[in-house]
């Protein structure tokens, strides 16, 4: 199949190589000249595990990139993987949506021989319920083409994780086709049967609604957040009482009704999608009238978190004019993305209470750099734990786990861990923010 995708960012590029080596003809499309010129030479624009060798193989061949809409017309398919940030009131931010759903449709509407078909668009990105419906679809119809007969419009939401994004696009828990129309439905499940034949295990296709698929992208992202707030939350009160919270989460999550998963409780959750799709699905709920009482709850225990680990530190080191060694600035491990990380509310803090901050992470500090220019980095965890009075982690970063005579070159070694990932205790003053 000839597919398209606007967008070659995390999912685009990611989604793109993916169908690519599973057999189909793929151009992204991105307005950053950068992206189509690495696509095109086959480097991958992101760090994500996996991916470079697929951009490798298949970049400037199945895979290709361009900053021209009029590759679409090449195309049955069109989907749109454009970024959805928040406004400063936490509601979604359709701009860019809008911008890619117009250009979609300009350029579907200059086409010469229109074909037989109805294009498809599908609309990956995560957006609140009846964005496809009232918000896009008219976009595209705005260049004089009538839905229905020059295209259809549909919602296919992304679940992929970063840092294991191919593994998970490549066999996922489940697909959702969220459409009005059976020719829709049809070309989805064209587009994912070589996906469904190569994957692992059998993978169940949800066929649902538009505003239905939109709405499970945000029940299970907010699910999932609020599961990690509520496990901090009984991980507060474990440490209250000296409890160690791994090993209350380790026993309930042996009842299939809790599930083993992200039961990992410490400084909370980031990342480019929990916190502001969280944070959208509660403005638009309040937009119709309704307030989210638990959501509301899930969004302010996570933002204690980086709060209480800090007067963790507090108890055992004034840092003020100290060394403090920052262990992990990633939003989480296997990516450099340090959107909504929770590094920065931890650095924020450290520079208010006046540390001398030393930072380390495998590979995001670069990224980190454009934002704290003046704090210093360090080249490794050991460096960074060099004549520091104290340190904390805040990404579970492998290697971390592996750190032992580092901590004696410390000045104080005092370690307040939040993600439970240091091994050593001996001879060191150790706090885990929920054991
Ligand atoms: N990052 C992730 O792991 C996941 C993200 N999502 C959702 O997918 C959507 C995209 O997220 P990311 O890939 O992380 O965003 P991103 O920011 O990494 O990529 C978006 C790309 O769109 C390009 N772009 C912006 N305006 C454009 C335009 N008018 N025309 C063409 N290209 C344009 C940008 O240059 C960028 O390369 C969001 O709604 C996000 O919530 C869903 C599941 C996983
Ligand atoms: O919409 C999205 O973008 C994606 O958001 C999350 O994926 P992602 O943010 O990449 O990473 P997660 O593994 O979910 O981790 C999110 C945050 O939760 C934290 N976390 C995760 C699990 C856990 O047990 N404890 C915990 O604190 C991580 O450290 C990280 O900061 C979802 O897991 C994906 O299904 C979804 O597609």
């Amino acid at each position: 199949m000839n597919v398209s995708i606007v967008g070659s960012g995390y999912v685009g590029t990611t989604v793109a190589a993916c169908l690519a080596d599973l057999g189909h003809e793929v151009v992204t499309i991105d307005i950053d000249e950068d992206i189509v010129d690495a696509v095109n030479n086959g480097e991958s624009p992101i760090h994500e595990p996996g991916l470079d060798e697929l951009v490798a193989e298949h970049g400037g061949g199945r895979l290709r990139a361009s900053t021209d809409y009029d590759e679409i017309l090449d195309t049955e398919l069109t989907m749109l993987a454009l970024p959805t940030p928040s406004n400063d009131d936490g509601s979604i931010d359709l701009q860019f949506m809008e911008a890619g759903a117009a250009s979609v449709g300009e350029a579907l509407a200059g086409a010469e021989n229109a074909a037989d078909d109805p294009h498809l668009v599908v609309t990956k990105s995560t957006v609140v319920p009846n964005t496809t419906e009232e918000r896009l679809a008219p976009r595209i119809a705005e260049a004089g083409l009538e839905r229905g007969t020059d295209f259809l419009v549909a919602s296919n939401p992304e679940f992929q994780r970063e840092g294991t994004a191919v593994a998970d696009f490549l066999n996922p828990d489940k697909l959702v086709f969220g459409t009005d129309d059976d020719r829709a439905t049809a070309t989805l499940h064209d587009l994912y049967a070589p996906l469904r034949e190569a994957a692992d295990g059998d993978v169940p296709v949800v066929e649902t609604g538009i505003a239905e698929a939109e709405m499970i992208k945000y029940a299970n992202n907010t699910f999932l957040a609020t599961k990690i707030s509520l496990i901090n939350d009984i991980g507060n009160i474990c440490k209250e009482f000296g409890v160690d919270a791994y090993e209350v989460a380790d026993a309930i999550g042996l009842d299939d009704r809790i599930g083993e998963q992200f039961l990992r409780s410490g400084v909370g959750w980031g990342g480019s999608c929990f916190p502001k799709d969280t944070d959208a699905i509660i403005a638009a709920a309040r937009e119709q009238g309704y307030d989210p009482a638990v959501l509301s709850a899930a969004v302010e225990l996570n933002d204690e978190q980086p709060k209480r680990l800090l007067s963790l530190l507090d108890d055992h080191v004034d840092v003020s004019g100290k060394r403090v060694a920052v262990l992990g600035l990633a939003f989480k491990p296997g990516t450099d993305d340090i959107r909504n990380t929770r590094a920065v509310p931890v650095i924020d803090g450290l520079q208010e209470r006046g540390a001398e901050i030393v930072a380390y992470d495998p590979v995001a500090t670069e990224n980190m750099r454009e934002r704290y220019p003046d704090i210093e980095y360090a080249d490794s965890a050991g460096a960074a734990l060099a004549d520091a009075s104290g340190a904390v982690v805040v990404t579970d970063w492998d290697e971390f786990a592996a750190l032992d005579t580092e901590f004696d070159d410390m000045a104080a070694p005092v370690v307040v861990d939040g993600r439970r990932i240091i091994e050593r205790r001996d001879g060191i003053t150790y706090e885990g923010l929920t054991w």
